[in-house]
């Protein structure tokens, strides 16, 4: 088994299928043995850039270097890298031993040194017992496990992974991811991973590129891009419930307020998490008036969904005593740390001048 992953570089890379672009000008990389995550909504591109990656399809223009060397016009079967899918196609006559050393006995590796790999990786995805079974004997997320052994045992520098969990139920996916992950670190293969699962993203993930509509939209750590959304789509893409998006000509807002980069006052929207908005608003430097539309409980706190006078749907995350009625009208404020701030006309953030 490998215990050095590949280092992977994207540059300027671009893909269309005729005259429609998919990929517009793709750039990021990750370390080796790092675990960078592809996301975004459906059709934004992810498996695109990873079928460009692996060699299933040519790039447009653009480069891929993996450790240093440029594998874009190179055959698939050149770039050293292993590959799970969704549907993880298991070989059904095969027992589980010799599915997981499939890609070990075809490059004739010495027995001996093939069950060691086949033991260790067996026993860290907890398949030991369940060697000698068929595929058909196995659950959905036990088959999905030994796809994924048999990618990690292969030896690969870069294992490149599209949605690998999205057929298993809620709890297993949270399982097996922590498995992957702790595989990724032990093992210190580089994984590309495509979801458009945020939470499997920032949960798993070294670094997210978060894409939309064949463009990155933000390259950083999961606490980067929760910590500082660099748009509006990367704001209202990463957080449950998304981050709440007010025009400030709907606020009220401090006197002294002012905007880096010349951006006007009334030229911006505010980005606030439902957990940094709070009433009553008396003592907060950002204030709306706002109704009660509806009210979920979500066991540790209430999610208070409310539209602001000027018709714009907001959440609040309420932990406080009280809840107030559907259809009363409160004021709910912030305070200037908690905002982020975007210009209106491009969505881009920008910040605060104290
Ligand atoms: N072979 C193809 N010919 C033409 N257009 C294609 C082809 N493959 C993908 N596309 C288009 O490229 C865009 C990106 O598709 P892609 O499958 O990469 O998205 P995705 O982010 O992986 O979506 P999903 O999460 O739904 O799988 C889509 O608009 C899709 O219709």
């Amino acid at each position: 088994m490998s215990n050095s992953g590949a280092s992977i570089e994207v540059k300027n890379l671009r893909k269309s299928w005729g005259a429609v672009e998919v990929l517009s000008d793709v750039n990021f990389g990750i370390e080796p043995g790092g675990f960078l995550t592809l996301l975004g909504p459906s059709g934004c591109g992810k498996s695109t850039l990873l079928r460009l990656i692996c060699g299933l399809d040519e790039v447009s223009g653009g480069q891929i270097l993996i450790n240093g060397a440029d594998v874009a016009g190179k055959p698939a079967a050149e770039r050293n890298l292993g590959m799970v899918f969704q549907n993880y196609a298991l070989f059904p006559h095969m027992t589980i031993e010799e599915n997981i050393s499939y890609g070990l006995r075809i490059r004739k590796v010495p027995k001996a040194e093939k069950k060691k790999s086949v033991d260790r990786v067996a026993e860290l995805m907890a398949l030991g017992n369940l060697l000698d079974r068929k595929p058909g004997q196995l659950s959905g997320g036990q088959q999905q496990r030994v796809a994924l052994a048999r990618v990690l045992v292969s030896g690969r520098p870069l294992v490149l992974m599209d949605e690998p969990l999205s057929n298993l139920d809620a709890k297993l996916r949270v399982e097996i991811r922590s498995e992957i992950r702790s595989l990724n670190k032990k093992l210190g293969i580089t994984i590309v991973y495509v979801t458009h699962d945020q939470s499997e993203a920032l949960s798993m993930s070294d670094r997210v590129v978060l894409m939309n509509a064949g463009v990155v939209a933000q390259v950083g750590t999961p606490k980067e891009l929760y910590e500082h959304p660099a748009n509006t789509f990367s704001a209202t893409f990463i957080g449950t419930p998304p981050t709440n998006i007010l025009d400030s000509l709907e606020v009220a807002f401090p006197a002294d307020l002012k905007i880096a980069g010349g951006l006007k006052l009334s030229e911006c929207l505010f980005g606030i998490r439902p957990e940094s908005l709070a009433f009553p608003a008396e003592d907060l430097d950002f204030k709306v008036r706002a109704r009660v539309q509806s009210i979920e409980y979500e066991g540790k706190v209430f999610l208070i969904h409310m539209r602001t006078d000027a018709g714009t749907a907001i959440v609040v995350s309420y932990s406080g005593g009280s809840v107030p009625d559907e259809g009363e009208e409160i004021t709910v404020g912030w305070n200037r740390d908690a905002t982020h701030v975007f210009s209106r006309s491009d969505g881009k953030a920008t910040t605060l001048v104290y």
